[in-house]
Order: C-alpha cells, then structure tokens, then sequence
C-alpha cells in the first residue's frame, strides 16, 4: 500500500508508486492524502484531503485486503502524520517504509513546515525503513550534508530519531556518480552509479522507495531489496522519455524491457 498524494503528471507521488508496485509484480493499494495539480514544470495546486478520509481508505484496505509492506509520500499536514500514525500502530504494520516527501523539483512545499516535527517525533520511531534525499536528512538531522562521510553521519543520526534502517539517496550531491547510504543500524554500504545527465528526474525518490516497498513487500531482505530498487531507478532514469518543459518524468517499464531484452530466451525465441 502507498499512502501518498496523487501526482497529476504520473511521474511521481501515488502514480508512481502504483506503477512500481505493478512492474514488480506487487498488486498495489492506495490511500490518498492529497490531490495535486502538477506537471513538469511545477505544481500548480494542492487539494488536502481530510485526515478521517485518509484513515477511512487505510480502514477499507487493511480490514479487507491486508497489506505486506506499507510506503508513506507526501503526508502535507500534521493531522495527517497522526492519522497515519495512529493507523499503523493499531494494525501493527511492521514493513513502514517512510519516503519524508517535503519539497517538489521546483521547490514546492509538500510539507507544511509545522509538519517537520510530526514526521521526526512521530513517525520516524516506527519506521522500518526512511529514504531521505540529502535536503531531506538536513532537515531530519538539523545538519548540512556535504560529503559521504556526513552522510553516513546523517545516517547514524535519524537512526537515534528512532528509525529502525536508513537509506540517504545522493541525487542531490554534485559529482560524476549518484552514491546511496545505507545503513541498518550496525553496517553501513554505499550504492554507486553513474550519474546520468538528464533534467528527467521528476519523482526519482517515490519511484526508488515504492521500488524498495515493493522488494520488501516481496520479501527480500534489506539490502538485496534497496539493490533491487536501485537497478530499477537507474534503468527508469536511463530510459526516461522526454514529457512536457520542465523536469520530465522516469520510465517505470525500462527495468522489465532491460531485463526482457538481457533475457537469452524471450516468446521462445534465441538472441544470437
Ligand atoms: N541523475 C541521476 N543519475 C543516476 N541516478 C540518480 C540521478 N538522480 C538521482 N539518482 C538516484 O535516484 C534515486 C533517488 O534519489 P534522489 O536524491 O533524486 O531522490 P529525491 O530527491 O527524493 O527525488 P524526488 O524528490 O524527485 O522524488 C537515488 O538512488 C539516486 O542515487
Ligand atoms: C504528489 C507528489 N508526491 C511526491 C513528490 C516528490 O517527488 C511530488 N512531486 N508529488
């Protein structure tokens, strides 16, 4: 399930996560939290949803479908963490995996800043997994992220907050490779790949995390299951399709056409 807010374009928030959880072979659910009206250039508006609805569609989903992993977006108000708190811990949901959605591309605000400490104080301690970008883990940790090293700080820091695993995504650091921290409260890795040059990043982050849900939902372990999603950000940031002015969407289908097409037998027929 993604609890998140909808995306208009279909690049991120819970268009993205449905269309991961789908590519993975995971049948996706949703309870939305808000409705945005975006697209590659910017969001142009957003639509809260009350807290008692977004409680209501996590009710329906749970009591009837179940769920095996459980993915946080956009979660926009205060009210909303609570209510998304509250659900989780009266269902017991262990597989948590937070994505603290706070600024869009173009700088919009999808958290209000009264939000912040909510999702710090609040939901970070049930957390099995958060995926912070670097502007992200700055604001969890009260801390600037200049180097691997104060990633791997930043890291150790939010696992204090409570989080039980951490993976900081290095999007957002200048170089020629994208390098990823994990870490699961004893080891740390580093995910490296080469950075594509490419203004096609819209919804990056809620594509690499409902991958992750989507692998631990499955049920790989931790680290195979952010290797896992790491293949599957990369190939849809390398396959992206240039849509709309601004920053365009990722390819959610590259990773299966990748592995269609690195498969040796395919509809019965050979590659060479
Ligand atoms: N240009 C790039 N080339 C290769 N990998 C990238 C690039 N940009 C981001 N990544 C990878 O994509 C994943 C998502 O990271 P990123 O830091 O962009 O998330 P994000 O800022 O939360 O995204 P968004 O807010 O747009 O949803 C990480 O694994 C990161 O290493
Ligand atoms: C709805 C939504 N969620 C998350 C993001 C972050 O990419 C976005 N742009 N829109």
């Amino acid at each position: 399930m993604t609890i998140a807010g909808s995306d208009s374009g279909g690049g991120a928030g819970i268009q993205a996560d449905l269309k991961t959880f789908q590519m993975l072979g995971v049948f996706g659910v949703s309870a939305l939290t808000a409705v945005t009206a975006q697209n590659t250039l910017g969001v142009q508006g957003i639509y809260n949803l009350p807290p008692d609805f977004v409680r209501q569609q996590i009710d329906s989903i749970v009591t009837d479908i179940g769920v095996d992993a459980v993915k946080t977006g956009m979660l926009s108000q205060p009210e909303i963490i609570e209510t998304v708190v509250m659900a989780v811990k009266h269902y017991r949901i262990e597989k948590l995996i937070v994505d603290p959605v706070m600024i869009a591309k173009g700088g919009a605000r999808l958290l209000a800043p009264n939000a912040e400490s909510a999702l710090r104080e609040q939901l970070l301690p049930i957390a099995y997994v958060v995926t912070p970008n670097i502007p992200e883990a700055e604001v969890l940790t009260g801390r600037r992220i200049l180097s691997i090293e104060e990633m791997r700080e930043a890291a150790k820091r939010i696992c204090d907050l409570g989080a039980q695993r951490v993976v900081i995504k290095g999007g957002h650091m200048p170089g020629p490779e994208s390098i990823d921290v994990i870490y699961d409260g004893i080891e740390f890795e580093e995910l490296h790949s080469v950075r594509v040059e490419t203004k096609n990043t819209h919804g990056t982050g809620c594509t690499f995390s409902s991958a992750l849900t989507a692998w631990l939902a499955r049920g790989q372990d931790f680290f195979a299951a952010v290797h896992s999603a790491k293949q599957f950000i990369s190939a849809a940031i390398a396959g992206a399709i240039p849509l709309g002015e601004g920053h365009g969407p990722t390819n959610h289908w590259a990773y299966m056409e990748q592995k269609i097409s690195d498969s040796a037998t395919f509809f019965g027929h050979v590659r060479p």
